[in-house]
Order: C-alpha cells, then structure tokens, then sequence
C-alpha cells in the first residue's frame, strides 16, 4: 500500500495552483493524495514565476553574481551529487543568500544532527577555511519526499513559497533494485510534488532536474530532447495504486520492456513529468552519465560511496573481485562529480537569465568529447591499486575484463568461488564465522546489476554542454569548469582510486608500507600453495600412473641433457 494512502484525509493540506494552503484541492488529485497538475493554469499559478516575471537580470552577469542574494532549495543535498553542490555554491558563490535543503531524519539520527555531521565532513574543509560561519546560511527543512505534501510543514511551505529563487532536483532513489512502486514513489511523484510548491514559489527564476543520461538506455544514440515515455505516469500511478505488492514485482519487467531496471524506467517517467510543467516553468535537464570521484574541487579524488565504479575499483584493490564481464572496448562514460556540479550551476545561471523557451536538456557525458574505454580503466585501476595497495587485501589486486559469458563464469569459478571456499574453510578450521561466499555472492549480484552498463556503449549528444560552455565568461570557465576535454584520464583514475581508499575506506597513506607487506606475505602464500599443488599432483599422478610417470621421467631426461649441454657450450667458450 503507498503511504499517501494512509495519510490522506480528506481535506488535508495540498499544495494549489494558487499560493498559500488550501484544503480543497485546485487541481486534479488522485487517490494517492497527489495532485496531478493541469495544463489549465490560474491566475495565481502563473504568478510570481521566473518566465513571466518582469525582472530584469543582467545576462552578462557572470555566475557567481548572478546567485548573490539569491535563495536556493536543494533536494537530496545529504547525497553523493548534493553535497558536492552545496559546497561549491558556498565556496565559490559566497554571496548566496541562503540554501534550503529538504532532509529527512534517517538511521536513528534527527535532521539536525545529519545536517551538522554533514558539514563536519571534510569535503567541506576548503569552505570552512574561507569562512567559519558557512553553516549559518544552510537552512535545513524537514521533509521525506515520500509523503503527501513532501511531509513539509505549512510554516516551511511558506517560507519557501515565498523566498526561493531556484530550485535544484536532486533526490531520487539511485538502487538499480527498488522495487518499481518504491521508485516510482520517489523518482516520479516527488518529482511531481516538487514541481507543485515550485509552481507556487512567487520568486522562481529556474528548476533544475538531475536525471540520468541512461534514462533512455534503450536507445543507442540519445539526443538532448525529453522522448516520448513508455507509459503516461499518471496511468501508471493509477494502477500501482490498487495493485498488490506481489502482482506489481510479477509485471515490473513486463512495464521496464527493454531497460534494465527501475531506476532508469523512473528516471525516464521523472522526465516526462518535468516537461509537463515545461510551459509554467524555467526548466532545465541534467543527464550525467557515471557520476565518479571529483576530478579537481574541492580536492581530486573525494568520493564518499560503493555505487556504480566505484564499488567495482574497491572490490578489485582488494583482490576479492578478479573478473567481470565488461567489454574492454566499450566507452567508459565516466563524469566527475564536479564537473557535474559546475555544469548544473552554471544551467541554473542560464536557464534564470536566458529563459530559454522549452526546458532544455544538457547530456553531461564525456564519451563523444574524450572518450576512454572499459579496457584502459581496467589497466590504471590495477597499476594504481598496486603501487597504493589497500590494507589488509584478500588477494593480491588482479582483475580482468572480458565480455565472454564463459570465459568470465570459469574465472568465477576458479578465482571466486575456490579461493572463497578455501577461505572459508580456513575460518571454520580456526573456530570463526565463515563470511567469504557470502561476500562473493553480494559482489556477483551488484556486478549483475552493473553488466548491462559495462557490456555496451551510448552515444550522446552533448551540443548544449558545449553551447553553454561557450556562453561563460572567462573567469567562468575556470571558476566552473565543465570542459572535459581537459580530463586527463590516467590521473584522474589514480586519484579516483586513492581517494576510494582515503575517503570510502578511511586509509591512511601512511600504512601504504605496510599494505605493501601484505601484498608480499600474500605473494608468498600463493607461491607456497602452488608448489604444495604442485607436490599434490605429482604424489597423486606420478605416483598412480604409468603413464604419468614416463611422461615425468622424459621430462626429468630432457631438462638434464639440457643442463648438460648448456654446462659443455660454455665450458668450451670458456
Ligand atoms: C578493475 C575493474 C575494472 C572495472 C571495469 C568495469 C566497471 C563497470 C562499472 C559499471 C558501472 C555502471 C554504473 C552505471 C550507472 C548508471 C548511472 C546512474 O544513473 S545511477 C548511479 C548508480 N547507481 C548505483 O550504482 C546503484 C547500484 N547499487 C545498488 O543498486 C545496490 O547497492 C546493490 C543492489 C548493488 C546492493 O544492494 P544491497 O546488497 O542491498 O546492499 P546495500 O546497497 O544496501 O549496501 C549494504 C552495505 O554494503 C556496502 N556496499 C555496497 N556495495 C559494496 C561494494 N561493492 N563493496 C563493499 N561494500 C559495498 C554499502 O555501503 C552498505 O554499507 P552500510 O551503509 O550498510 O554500512
Ligand atoms: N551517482 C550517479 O552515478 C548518478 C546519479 N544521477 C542522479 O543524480 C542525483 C543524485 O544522485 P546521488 O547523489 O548519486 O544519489 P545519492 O543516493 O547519493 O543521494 C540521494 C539523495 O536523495 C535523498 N532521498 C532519497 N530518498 C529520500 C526521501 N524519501 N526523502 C527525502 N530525501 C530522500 C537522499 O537522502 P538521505 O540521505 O536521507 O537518504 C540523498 O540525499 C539523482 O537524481 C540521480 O538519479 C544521475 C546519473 C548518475
């Protein structure tokens, strides 16, 4: 059952095309307490927003002038991608009046104490160099965008109606496994809640989504244009409302056809609903594709998750992951974290100023521009993971690539499923829990989920990237730098590994020799179990098999009369 239906009474606040809080509902509200919203707008509704507004902003301004004074909302700023946008709106455009985020309390801790254990962080040490009072314009509000209303409370609703200048759409579920119901929820009809208190803002210059570049996953060559979605999400709203949790898992892949999950089909649908609001609305669409470890701000390298490569690279420092299927000639459309960041503020910057007539999407990926394959990452990943080893490594670091379906399951076999049986069997000899099949089975099902990414390539179009790039100042182009033409790949690889280790896995630097150690103890182990093979098979052939052993004693003959021939040459040179 959907929460809203729980918690909707009849009357209870919504948010009205009209401005303030009402209890009857202007607009079309289904069943689930979310209220479509209508083409047909009334006055109020087109009030007070960015497009219609008479104000006047200078588009010369460059960006960091144009957020002085302004009031940002951001979504989903506790996140990967969220907080790397706050920190540089506050570092590098001080004259931000204030930026409210919508958080929810999570994992036994309120919103306050996630807020300031979120700006403790060390992320954030460059702006709290620059000023030690940075957190005094970080307004947190509470909300779980889950619920009717986004759960915000009509004080905040007001506020917030009547200050924000710009909205950034960060939130979403990102797990390739949501159940659809769950990502449908967050992904679409937050998305749409969103939109509603935006339609109300009497101050909005501009809306910015962060979508996905995969969103439209079944397609090979993705333009910057919203597609046709493959189902209307208000129709499919409607029935996840009534369906049974079992029937919803049973017809998920039936409704997802040819993407590979929920999160990109939702993604696609989040889009959908955002162009509905396109005539009401600045709006402006960012699709990153792999969004990985900053390349330069605040420091290169900073990363703070398991998702997407990044997983994949600490599993491979570690030695547990050996093989995945990938294809080593596929583009790796890998985008830093940064680079994603400057590119939606500076979208903020233009869709405020420039008002362009139809939302407008900007493909932020790098494989048309400067592209680098699956092969190559693979290569700088393990030549950096084995000059800065991680500690106490399960194997030494050695993955390989391949896009054969078999020649990966016997790796599986041989360099996973054996070593982890060995392990565990180890542990259970030496009285401890047996724990390595168990990791190695979570590892294959987050790489399953990863494969349909790594097995093939996209291409977009990135014109706006490159049309926008164009359009900042000089000082800009430096100060939010997007042009990932500059990328250059094997360092920020390096660093994206390093920073894995320095700020996913909280390593020292300083224990690298010791990491080294490890390395050489394992080496050491592995040359042990191969000659303790060695000696096994000998003792199990040699000594069972005629065969075997002529086979052997041939061999032991050929090796001697080498040795005895090689002895007699250079005793004659001699
Ligand atoms: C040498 C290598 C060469 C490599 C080349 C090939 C590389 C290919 C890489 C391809 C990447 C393609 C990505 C495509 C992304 C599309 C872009 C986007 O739009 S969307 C953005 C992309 N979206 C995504 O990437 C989402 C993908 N992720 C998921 O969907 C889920 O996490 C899951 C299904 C994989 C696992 O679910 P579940 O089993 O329920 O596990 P939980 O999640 O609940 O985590 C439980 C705990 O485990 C922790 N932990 C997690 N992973 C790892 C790890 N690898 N290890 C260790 N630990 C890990 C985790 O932190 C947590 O700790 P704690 O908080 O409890 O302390
Ligand atoms: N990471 C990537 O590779 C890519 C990401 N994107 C897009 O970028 C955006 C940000 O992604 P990323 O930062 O990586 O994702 P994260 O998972 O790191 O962050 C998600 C954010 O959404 C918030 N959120 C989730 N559910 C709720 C809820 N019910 N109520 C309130 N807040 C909620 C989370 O809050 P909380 O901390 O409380 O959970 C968190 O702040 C997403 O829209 C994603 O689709 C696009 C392409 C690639």
């Amino acid at each position: 059952m959907f929460p809203f239906e729980k918690q909707l009474t009849p009357g209870r606040l919504q948010i009205g095309r009209r401005g303030g809080l009402s209890s009857e509902d202007p607009g079309q509200t289904c069943k689930l307490g979310l209220r479509i919203p209508t083409h047909d707008h009334g006055v109020f509704g087109r009030l007070g927003q960015g497009r219609q507004s008479d104000r006047q902003t200078d588009s010369m301004a460059s960006i960091a002038d144009y957020y002085e004074g302004k009031n940002v909302l951001i979504t989903g700023a506790t996140g990967f991608m969220g907080k790397v946008l706050v920190e540089k709106l506050l570092r590098s455009c001080p004259g931000v009046r204030a930026l409210y985020i919508l958080v929810r309390p999570k994992a036994g801790q309120t919103m306050q104490e996630r807020v300031s254990n979120m700006m403790k962080c060390k992320l954030f040490d460059r702006v709290r160099e620059d000023d030690p009072d940075f957190h005094k314009k970080i307004v947190a509000i509470s909300s779980e965008l889950m619920q009717p209303g986004l759960a915000i409370s009509p004080e905040d609703v007001e506020k917030l109606c009547s200050c924000i200048n710009i909205v950034f759409h960060c939130a979403a579920t990102i797990r390739f496994d949501e159940p659809l119901k769950h990502a449908v929820q967050l992904n679409v009809m937050a998305t749409q809640q969103l939109l509603s208190l935006a339609q109300r803002m009497q101050q909005l210059e501009a809306f910015i989504h962060v979508s996905t570049a995969y969103a439209n996953c079944n397609r090979h060559h993705i333009d910057e244009v919203i597609y046709p979605p493959p189902v209307q999400p208000k129709k499919l709203i409607d029935s996840l409302e009534w369906m049974d949790d079992s029937i919803v898992r049973d017809i998920t892949p039936r409704l997802i056809g040819d993407r590979p999950n929920t999160y990109t089909y939702t993604k696609a649908l989040a889009e959908c609903v955002v162009q509905q609001e396109s005539s009401r609305l600045n709006i402006g669409i960012i699709r990153p594709s792999i969004v990985g470890a900053s390349w330069q701000e605040p420091f290169p390298g900073w990363i703070d998750n398991f998702n997407g490569p990044s997983g994949v690279f600490i599993a491979a420092g570690k030695g547990i992951l050996r093989t995945m299927r990938a294809n080593n000639d596929a583009v790796a459309d890998l985008i830093p974290v940064d680079t994603v960041v400057n590119l939606t503020l500076a979208v903020g910057w233009y869709t405020a100023v420039h008002r362009p007539k139809s939302a407008m999407v900007y493909n932020c990926t790098t494989g048309g521009i400067n592209p680098f394959h699956w092969g190559e990452i693979e290569h700088h990943v393990m030549s950096t993971f084995k000059r800065n080893p991680l500690e106490q490594a399960f194997r030494r670091p050695n993955a390989n690539i391949t896009s054969n379906y078999l020649i990966n399951q016997y790796w599986i076999l041989v360099s996973h499923k054996f070593p982890a049986l060995l392990y565990d069997l180890y542990l259970r000899l030496s009285g401890q829990k047996p724990q390595m099949m168990r990791i190695f089975n979570r590892l294959h099902k987050a790489i399953g989920l990863l494969e349909y990414f790594s097995n093939q390539d996209w291409e977009w179009n990135s014109e706006n990237m490159s049309m926008l790039l164009s359009q900042l100042t000089p000082e800009d182009k430096k100060t939010f730098n997007f042009d990932v033409r500059q990328l250059n790949w094997p360092e920020y690889i390096e660093n994206y590994c390093i920073g894995t280790k320095k700020y996913v896995l909280n390593e020292d630097m300083s224990d690298i020799p010791a990491a080294r150690q490890h390395l050489r103890k394992l080496r050491n182990i592995r040359y042990t179990f191969n000659t303790l093979l060695l000696v096994f098979v000998w003792r199990v052939f040699i000594a069972r098999s005629q065969m075997a052993r002529n086979i052997w004693s041939f061999v032991v003959n050929l090796c001697f009369k080498f040795l005895s021939y090689f002895r007699a040459s250079s005793t004659l040179t001699a």
